[in-house]
């Protein structure tokens, strides 16, 4: 799916929280948002998938304004995202697989071919030996993993992470990143992070400051230096 966001102004209150992001993302498009803490980099991904309505300027899916599409059709278009967020939690009762599979049986998936998926995406993120395992057993990397297999089984073409590395030692942390690349290949991936990570180079970098897209193009370490000011 080709996605944009024209003009993207996203208000909470008397708060201003995106301020006119413009934003062009190919089908196949592989980026880091990045910038601080608070500059608007999940807000935006969040706009870009629909779930976070725009007080002004459009989010736009293979051109057309997600925000005239009808409740369904919004729905349908959506199932084309996975999203791995901070927050993202497995449901403990059930086992890894069965977390899973969830999304599948959701979409009507029959029960035989989403336990296969299940399984292919599980052992796409090295976590085949712990499919039958309650979350709680699982390390803190593992759960990342397997909040990526879950959002990966229905196959989206578009993947947006939410600091996926966040709370991971350098070993898992590039476990995730190879798993990220790996899984969303020929598909669009936007990772979001608060620093670049060493693990996950790739090509282009949105940098975000006081909710302002501030630079849109080829990695550039030295904004992560940068003072906070938006430039005049
Ligand atoms: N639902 C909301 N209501 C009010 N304010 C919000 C809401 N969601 C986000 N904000 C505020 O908007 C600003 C941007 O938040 P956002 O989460 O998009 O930033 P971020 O760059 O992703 O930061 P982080 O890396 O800490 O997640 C923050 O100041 C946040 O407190």
């Amino acid at each position: 799916m080709n996605l944009r966001t024209d003009g993207l102004t996203v208000r909470y209150g008397a708060r201003q929280v995106l301020s006119e992001v413009t934003c062009a993302l190919p089908e196949g498009t592989q980026a880091l948002v990045l910038g601080r803490s608070g500059a608007g980099k999940t807000t935006w991904v969040k706009a870009l998938a629909g779930l976070v309505r725009p007080t002004a300027g459009a989010v736009r899916w293979d051109a057309q304004d997600a925000a005239a599409l009808s409740p369904a059709q919004r729905r349908e278009r959506q199932a084309a995202f996975g999203m791995v967020f901070q927050t993202d939690a497995l449901f403990d009762s059930m086992t890894v697989l069965e977390n899973v599979m969830l999304p599948l049986t959701r979409r009507h998936v029959a029960e035989d071919e989403a336990r296969a998926r299940a399984v292919e995406v599980l052992r796409a993120v090295g976590l085949a030996d712990a499919a039958g395992t309650l979350p709680e057993r699982l390390s803190g990397g593992m759960k990342k993993r397997a909040g990526i297999a879950r959002a990966l089984a229905a196959r989206p073409s578009v993947v947006l992470a939410d600091d996926p590395f966040a709370g991971l030692d350098p070993g898992t942390a590039r476990q995730v990143a190879r798993v990220l690349l790996d899984v969303s290949k020929g598909g669009t991936l936007l990772v979001v992070a608060t620093e670049a990570p060493a693990d996950l180079p790739l090509p282009r970098w949105l940098f975000f400051r006081g909710g302002r897209l501030v630079h849109d193009g080829p990695p550039a370490p030295e904004l992560e230096d940068a003072p906070d000011e938006v430039p005049a």
